[in-house]
């Protein structure tokens, strides 16, 4: 024991020799004494020690003396030294000067230490004499006494003058060793020492066991003993439900078996593997099998795709309950769509209804006899468009505003296309009915050539003449809206997870991103955690459209809601998750996947992919909208069109109006998958760009037949890609290199831009093309390199032309595909 502490590191002198036996000390201790000693001689010699260092000497006698003693005696003795030599320290130097003046008493302080009191002195010679007289009597076995003569004998060894370090090493000095043995700290003397090795210095109540070695054997005996564990046998289960690719551990823990038993079966049914090695789908079943259980593979679920949910297979046919209808109102600019969306809001929302709309959200219920319908607030078509295209159908309705003195105008048809495109039914609202000039007959006459026959004249499509300024007939229009639901028998589950879709979103600089949804099924509850689009959140506040907080709401309302992590598009769908964690899941793996769709976007269709797109999706129609400069060439060109058949696949043109290719047309485009014709017009800079952003293919024409050459061209596969010449070099001939193996090389540099090996080179001489053809070889030196930038010279061949002379120009270009303007 002793011995390992003495090489534990520890700077603490061995308070007792526990190891007598030890002849000499290590090589490594005899070297270090050794050194001390050299080290202290000379300073002993030749340090002047005046008067002082008899004091010194004398006061380490004292405390010699003292060192048997205990830290108070210790203690005691030190200070009168200390006073000793204050007395005698005239020649010492200034750190001991220094010292004194903390023990020096204080004016009007009683200076103790200079009057005699010898009952201290007189208690410690008393002490002393019981000690002796103590161990006397215990007679101490005669092992221990060579280490306690062997103690001194090393101190003497060391040098009894070699100054505090010496001291403070031999356990004596100023504070009697009482520091170095650490019985003098204040630290050591109220805590223990940790010595579990936990490092823990502060003793816990716990730290040491109640009650005597004893009485804690019989309470242990006593002790009720601990039943040894048996684990129950649990039954396997009916069917094993895995998933490719588990291992052993896991399988024991479905089947409630032991990995190890499911090792042994393995190998017996011949298979050796280990706890942790994946398993195939054969290997799962076989031990399935030999369990006599069936195995069934665990459909893995996509936790990012949110569309299931809005499968009409997820819906509880028994819950089901009417709900309101949604109601797009659409039509031509100034025919007086706002103004009716006005009287409804002032009006019939405000009805009975304390408050009244105060602020909107895009989205709102209007009520006629205790029924309600929601109108959504679309700006525009296109956004009607934009959001299908999301995939939000959330339209059951439009209603078709039609001026009465304007009649059918390019937004009436443009709505008219996109309400058949969503397949949702169409009212005709007749319009400024009051106006001077009216003409409701003349309307319907208009829309029949749009399929929009009225009831009257046979058809299915109703027709309302109302004044929406006046507010005329407006009450008919909604029992109208009211009839058409009921046949489309427009009905809910308001008890599953709230789902539906995002009608607008903003972000607020106070609330955050604030989303006004439409519920299509389910209840939407503050606090559920929702997946919306590519984002997540929870539902922190809801508010219907006149501002006041609800906690709940029902299919077909439209709320305003806070809480999610960002701001959603227009016509993304949301769906309500069983918790959070799967929420943030699911909308941090849509998010994932956006960004990687952005970055391999290129897969709609065009007139150039059409014919494999045709292929792959067993396309039966080709979409096209068509945009042309007068009426008459609208006609002909779908009429043509529509004339195409190849392999049984025809052109469908989705929408056809004269005037320049807009935003709403390039929304139609990509709602409907459909390439955009232009007959002699040009797309407006807005829908230039979307159209850029979304992929959408616009082709220009200004001959009908080309037009119609193209599209049956890339219906049957063919269409030629266009190219275009693009020159990207000058180069000048400098000398020739005549090689009977490869023929002539001309030395020549690049002028201008740059020349690469699948260039095509025009060779002029004289300001005459001379030949035009394929360059066949390009090197710097010897090495054949790809391209040769301005400035660099280089050697170079032309397929099957060898005469080229020094003097020649060459023009290097390359044909680039381009896509018609
Ligand atoms: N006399 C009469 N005027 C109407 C009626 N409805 C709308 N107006 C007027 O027609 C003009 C255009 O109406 P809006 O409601 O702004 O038309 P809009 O279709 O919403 O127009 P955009 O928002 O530009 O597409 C306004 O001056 C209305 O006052 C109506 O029934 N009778």
């Amino acid at each position: 024991m002793a011995e390992e502490k003495k090489f534990s590191g520890s700077n603490r002198p061995t308070r007792k020799q526990a190891v007598p036996e030890r002849k000499e000390l290590p090589a490594s201790q005899r070297r270090h004494a050794a050194k001390l000693s050299d080290e202290a001689k000379p300073q002993n010699a030749n340090r002047p020690r005046p008067k002082t260092q008899e004091g010194g000497q004398q006061n380490r006698r004292n405390n010699n003396n003292n060192r048997p003693g205990n830290g108070q005696q210790g203690q005691g003795g030190n200070r009168r030294n200390n006073n000793n030599n204050r007395s005698n320290n005239a020649g010492r130097p200034m750190i001991r000067e220094k010292k004194s003046w903390s023990t020096k008493p204080r004016e009007g302080q009683i200076n103790y230490s200079a009057q005699k009191d010898d009952s201290l002195k007189e208690y410690v010679s008393e002490n002393k004499k019981a000690q002796e007289a103590k161990q006397q009597a215990k007679k101490k076995p005669a092992a221990k006494k060579p280490a306690e003569a062997k103690k001194p004998a090393a101190a003497a060894a060391k040098p009894a003058a070699s100054g505090a370090k010496a001291e403070a090493n031999s356990g004596q000095g100023r504070f009697g060793g009482s520091l170095a043995s650490g019985n003098n700290s204040a630290r050591n003397n109220t805590r223990k020492r940790n010595t579990n090795g936990t490092g823990q210095q502060t003793p816990r109540r716990n730290d040491k066991p109640h009650g005597s070695k004893k009485a804690r054997r019989i309470a242990a005996k006593q002790a009720p003993k601990k039943p040894v564990t048996v684990r129950k046998e649990q039954p396997l289960p009916e069917v094993l439900e895995y998933k490719v690719g588990m291992n052993v551990q896991d399988l024991a823990k479905l089947l409630h078996r032991d990995a190890t038993e499911i090792i042994k079966k393995l190998f017996l049914l011949g298979v050796v593997t280990n706890q942790n090695q994946s398993l195939d789908e054969d290997t799962i079943e076989v031990l399935a099998a030999d369990y006599g259980i069936e195995a069934k593979q665990k459909e893995e679920e996509d936790v990012a795709d949110i569309d299931r949910f809005f499968d009409d297979e997820t819906i509880n046919e028994e819950a089901l309950e009417p709900r309101a209808p949604v109601v797009t109102i659409m039509g031509h600019v100034d025919h007086g769509k706002t103004t009716l969306l006005d009287y409804l809001r002032k009006t019939n929302v405000t009805a009975g209804e304390a408050g009244g709309i105060t602020q909107h959200i895009g989205a709102y219920q209007a009520r006629l006899n205790d029924k309600l319908i929601t109108f959504l607030d679309t700006p525009g078509h296109a956004a009607f468009t934009e959001m299908r295209a999301r995939g939000a159908n959330v339209t059951d309705i439009t209603v078709l505003v039609v001026a009465a003195d304007d009649g059918v105008q390019p937004q009436t048809i443009e709505a008219i296309n996109h309400a058949k495109a969503a397949g949702t039914p169409v009212i005709v609202a007749v319009n400024k009915i009051d106006k001077e000039g009216a003409n409701p007959e003349q309307v319907m006459n208009e829309l029949m050539a749009y399929d929009l026959v009225p009831e009257e004249y046979g058809g299915d499509t109703i027709f309302v003449q109302i004044s929406a300024k006046f507010g005329q007939n407006v009450d008919q229009l909604l029992e109208m809206i009211l009839l058409e639901a009921d046949v489309l028998e427009l009905k809910a589950d308001p008890t599953q997870p709230a789902r539906g879709s995002v009608i607008e979103a903003r972000l607020d600089k106070g609330r955050g991103p604030v989303s006004t949804v439409l519920i299509q099924q389910g209840t939407l509850h503050v606090g559920d955690p929702i997946v919306v689009g590519n984002t997540y959140g929870r539902v922190r506040t809801m508010t219907n459209e006149k501002g006041q907080d609800i906690d709940a709401a029902k299919p077909a309302t439209p709320v305003q809601i806070t809480g999610l992590n960002e701001v959603p598009l227009a016509g993304d769908r949301f769906i309500v998750m069983a918790d959070e964690k799967t929420a943030r899941a699911a909308g941090e793996e849509r998010a994932k996947r956006a960004r990687e769709e952005v970055r391999n976007a290129g897969s709609v269709v065009t007139l150039d992919t059409l014919f494999n797109t045709m292929a792959e999706k067993a396309m039966k129609t080709v979409p096209v909208i068509v945009k042309a400069d007068v009426q008459g060439s609208v006609e002909a060109l779908t009429g043509s069109l529509k004339k195409i058949e190849v392999d049984g696949v025809r052109v469908d043109v989705v929408h056809s109006a004269v005037g320049a290719i807009n935003e709403s047309d390039v929304s139609l485009a990509e709602a409907s998958g459909a390439i955009i014709l232009g007959f002699n017009v040009r797309p407006t800079p807005f829908a230039k760009s979307q159209a850029n952003n979304d992929k959408i293919d616009m082709r220009f024409y200004s001959v009908i037949y080309d037009a119609i050459d193209d599209v049956t061209a890339a219906m049957k596969g063919q269409l030629e890609p266009v190219y275009e010449e693009k020159v990207i070099g000058q180069i000048v001939v400098k000398e020739l290199f005549k090689f009977s193996k490869v023929g002539t090389i001309a030395g020549a540099s690049v002028e201008e831009g740059k020349i690469t090996k699948d260039s095509k080179v025009r060779i002029i001489r004289n300001g005459t093309v001379i030949y035009d053809g394929q360059l066949a070889s390009l090197q710097r030196g010897k090495d054949a390199v790809n391209e040769v930038k301005f400035g660099y010279e280089f050697g170079f061949t032309v397929n099957k032309f060898n005469d080229i002379q020094p003097g020649d120009a060459v023009e290097a270009y390359i044909m680039e595909e381009v896509k018609p303007k």
